[in-house]
């Protein structure tokens, strides 16, 4: 059987127009059928596509040599296609034109003008909200080195005596003499936790001069907390210092502060245990 060109293809025997928009891929194709099977070789303007096609990554021949593949179109590949077709029985030569169409100066300049608006926007509003996150970290920053001086010295000037101290505890000073060592605390299993802290049981050494460890249970924010929890801690810390030591009370054992400025607070108090008062006396 004569071979003869299939109409899929987009080659025909009367010359078909291919126009692409550079610089889209497109592909010429050239499907066919015959008996024995034809064997396709392909022309540009009369040379063999063999040689634009040696040592270019752009164009290949797939499929029997059925589809030429551009992976992108410049007006280099603007010409006239010819798809030899032959086997023993007889030859045909569809072929096609391809128009390549470049972007033309008034589209051109329509584009860069929109890209650049764009990132001009893009750009300014990146750096818009740059500058506010910067402004709002210092300014936290500001206020964390401002409570974390508050927090040693504390501002007893302040203190209003219409006030219970409760309600200004933030005004006390530390007392360093209840700074505990990290190295000296050995931290155990968990005894309990409230709203906004847990507690653990611990093992103190060098506590007051003892030489045996004490045991205490260690009181410190829960993980993810925030600065109103720490916060909450420094008060409950310092209102302790306040009260001093009594029989019937939790007595304040010491306290970890050295790694404040990093949300860690650990405060030592007596251990109890039988735990919750609450839970030994419901009625209480
Ligand atoms: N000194 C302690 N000895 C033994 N267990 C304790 C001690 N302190 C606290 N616990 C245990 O840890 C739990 C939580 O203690 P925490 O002081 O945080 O509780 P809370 O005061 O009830 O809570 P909140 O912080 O919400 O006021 C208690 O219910 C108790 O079981």
């Amino acid at each position: 059987m004569a071979p003869r060109v299939l109409s899929s293809s987009n080659v025909s025997l009367e010359g078909t127009e291919i126009t692409v928009k550079s610089p889209f891929p497109f592909l010429i194709t050239c499907y066919v059928e015959g008996r024995p099977k034809p064997k396709i070789t392909w022309l540009k303007d009369g040379k063999n596509v063999d040689e634009i096609i040696e040592n270019n990554d752009e164009v290949s021949l797939s499929d029997d040599n059925q589809i030429l593949d551009f992976k992108s179109s410049t007006k280099k590949y603007e010409g006239k296609y010819e798809c030899n077709v032959e086997n023993r029985v007889g030859h045909i030569q569809p072929f096609a034109n391809v128009i390549i169409e470049g972007l033309s100066n008034t589209n051109l300049v329509i584009t860069i003008v929109i890209f650049t608006i764009i990132f001009i926007i893009l750009f300014s509003f990146v750096i818009i909200l740059f500058n506010k996150n910067k402004k709002n970290k210092n300014m936290r920053n500001d206020m964390l080195q401002l409570e974390l001086f508050f927090f040693r010295r504390g501002n007893v000037d302040k203190l209003n005596k219409e006030c219970t101290i409760e309600e200004q505890a933030e005004l006390l000073p530390y007392d360093n003499a209840f700074e505990v060592k990290r190295e000296n605390i050995t931290l155990g299993k968990q005894l309990g936790a409230g709203a906004f802290g847990r507690v653990l049981l611990a093992q103190v050494k060098d506590l007051n001069g003892k030489e045996s460890p004490t045991r205490a249970a260690v009181k410190m924010c829960k993980f993810g907390h925030d600065r109103a929890h720490l916060l909450a801690l420094i008060m409950e810390l310092k209102i302790m210092i306040h009260l001093g030591k009594h029989l019937n009370i939790v007595n304040l054992l010491g306290a970890h502060t050295s790694n404040i400025d990093k949300g860690e607070l650990w405060i030592l108090v007596e251990y109890c245990k039988y735990g919750n008062l609450l839970e030994v006396h419901p009625e209480s």
